[in-house]
């Protein structure tokens, strides 16, 4: 059981109490307390209780003609009183998530300088270089446990915003709370500007960020170094989340900063661990265990490489030596198969370079490799062509078809595609969603395999046991955890994640999994709990109005 926590004493009242968003209740306020904080003719004089409030938002959200006016409805809630926004998303995490994440999220950062109403979170703009740590004592919450960062340089699949991409820290930072129930006072969101290469942007009247291209190189480099150093001096144990960083400059960030402080890149290895929680779901489809299956990826960037990564530490885990789980995976990119021949290949890259002859028709590789996977990664749309499918239909019973890139015009395939040229039989996940197929009496359930399976989960249990570090491991037990928990029900109707209504319950049995690992290994900042579950349920928070003194 959760304890009660205490009331707050020194608190806002009369006008000041109804504008502070985390203890504001508005219409919920009682008589009593109306009276006490001086409330009493600043509201209606009706008590409402949370479901009828709850319910009003359901009625102005259906007046909302489209996803982008719910979602900027959504953020004046959260700005008005943040324990309904919570309650709201909580209650129904598969209506809302769509709305304040992805896809609505890509489009209103599109558009996040036309949309802003109240700034929220951290803006650090190079031009105030040398005191970021200023900067960041500014923000008014002491205790801060997780940081999700950008720099804007690539927001989801929609390319450079500039400061514009804050939609993505505070969206993911929403997802911690509503998905894993990581208290939304610890978490911070930050935008760092470097100025932006998007024209458009530059020249637009209402753009709020440097007006100038990005900064690169050494002087880049020195300011992700302030900002970090910047952290741990002023929030000392924030945990770094790293988001939609373009990809020459997420790998070495990570590189440089994981052994260093408390950290991860969710889309390497948030992502590397829902693709890899795809495959141990659909291997148990395919009837084999993950250990006996071979993939083929398209793509050979930092997407392919952190999964292939991944995947081959728990090929080792399952049994495999280190050479036969990387001889498992074959990465395929434009300029046609990797192999051990292949000049100016990646550090990332390498250890999949395997030896083979030269190959550069995807299908060939197909026909010659004999994968029962193949998981695109590569961002060009409609690469997995009738050809390439219809020849994994050949080869195996149940071909496994993963197509991962975002968003949906990007994708390798429709799931349409998957299921109706291979006759129903493909095991399909996507990273981008689609709808439910039909096929002759047959209704497939496509599953997105989205990262927010992932890293609330992970945040939850970094919070729970206060883990100095973020390992690689700890994303593999993430994944087996999420895994495990798609039902036998599930999996006959085509799922390979759980659906999206459940996610706080699986978020948490995913979180409870991880700090298992973590406490285990002796990660933690924290001494081991008698009871974890107990312990971890006792964390969690839940949208209730905190008491007043
Ligand atoms: O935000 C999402 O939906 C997934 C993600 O991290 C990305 O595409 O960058
Ligand atoms: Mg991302």
């Amino acid at each position: 059981m959760t304890a009660k926590p205490t009331p707050l004493t020194n608190h806002p009242t009369g006008v000041a109490l109804l504008r502070d968003p985390a203890l504001n209740r508005s219409t919920a306020f009682t008589e009593a307390e109306r009276e006490k904080f001086g409330l009493v003719g600043l509201l209606p004089d009706r008590v409402e209780d949370e479901e009828v409030r709850l319910q009003r938002v359901l009625v102005q959200l259906d007046y909302k003609p489209t996803d982008l006016e719910r979602y900027i409805f959504l953020s004046s809630l959260r700005d008005n009183d943040e324990t309904l926004y919570f309650k709201a998303l909580m209650s129904d995490p598969a209506r809302f998530l769509p709305l304040v994440y992805t896809p609505t999220v890509g489009e209103a950062c599109q558009k996040f300088d036309q949309i802003l109403r109240r700034p929220a979170g951290v803006y650090l703009s190079i031009t105030r270089k040398g005191q970021l740590r200023d900067l960041l004592r500014n923000w008014p919450h002491k205790d801060v446990r997780f940081i999700v960062v950008t720099d804007g340089e690539r927001i989801l699949g929609l390319g450079d915003l500039g400061i514009n991409g804050m939609g993505i820290p505070i969206g993911k930072l929403a997802l911690y709370t509503a998905c894993a129930g990581v208290p939304p006072k610890v978490t911070l969101p930050i935008t760092l500007d470097v100025g932006t290469n998007n024209e458009a942007l530059i020249k637009h009247p209402l753009y709020l960020g440097l007006r100038q291209p990005r900064i690169t190189g050494a002087e880049y480099d020195e300011f992700i170094d302030e900002f970090i150093m910047a952290v741990q001096d002023v929030f000392p144990r924030a945990c770094i989340q790293f988001e939609d960083f373009a990809l020459p400059h997420a790998a070495p960030i990570l590189a440089r900063y994981r052994d260093k402080v408390c950290c991860f890149n969710d889309d390497i290895q948030g992502t590397a661990a829902v693709a890899l929680a795809g495959l141990i779901a659909a291997s148990k489809i395919v009837d084999g265990a993950l250990k006996d299956q071979r993939f083929l990826f398209l793509g050979a960037g930092t997407a392919a490489t952190g999964i292939a990564a991944l995947l081959a530490k728990a090929l080792e885990q399952d049994g495999l030596s280190a050479a036969e789980a990387k001889r498992r995976c074959w990465l395929f990119d434009i300029g046609g198969l990797i192999q051990s021949k292949r000049e100016g290949l990646t550090l990332f890259q390498q250890p999949f370079a395997h030896e083979h002859a030269p190959l550069d028709n995807f299908t060939a590789a197909i026909e010659v490799l004999k994968p029962t996977a193949i998981i695109g990664v590569s961002g060009v749309g409609k690469a997995f062509d009738r050809t390439v499918i219809e020849t994994m239909a050949k080869l195996n019973e149940r071909p496994i078809i993963f197509p991962y890139s975002n968003p949906t015009s990007h994708s390798e395939c429709t799931a349409e595609e998957a299921y109706r040229w291979t006759d129903g039989r493909a095991v399909f996940a996507s990273g981008s969603p689609f709808q439910p197929v039909y096929l002759g009496d047959k209704t497939f359930l496509p599953s997105q395999g989205n990262n927010v399976y992932i890293f609330p989960a992970v945040g939850m249990a970094i919070y729970a046991t206060e883990a100095a570090r973020v390992t690689d491991e700890m994303f593999i037990v993430a994944a087996r955890a999420l895994a495990e928990q798609v039902t036998p029900a599930q999996i006959a109707t085509g799922l390979i994640y759980p659906p999206q209504s459940m996610i706080l319950d699986v978020s948490l049995n995913v979180a409870r999994a991880v700090a298992r690992y973590i406490f285990d290994h002796g990660l933690a900042g924290v001494p081991t709990p008698d009871d974890l579950a107990a312990y971890m349920a006792e964390k969690v928070y839940r949208p209730a109005y905190r008491p007043l003194a």
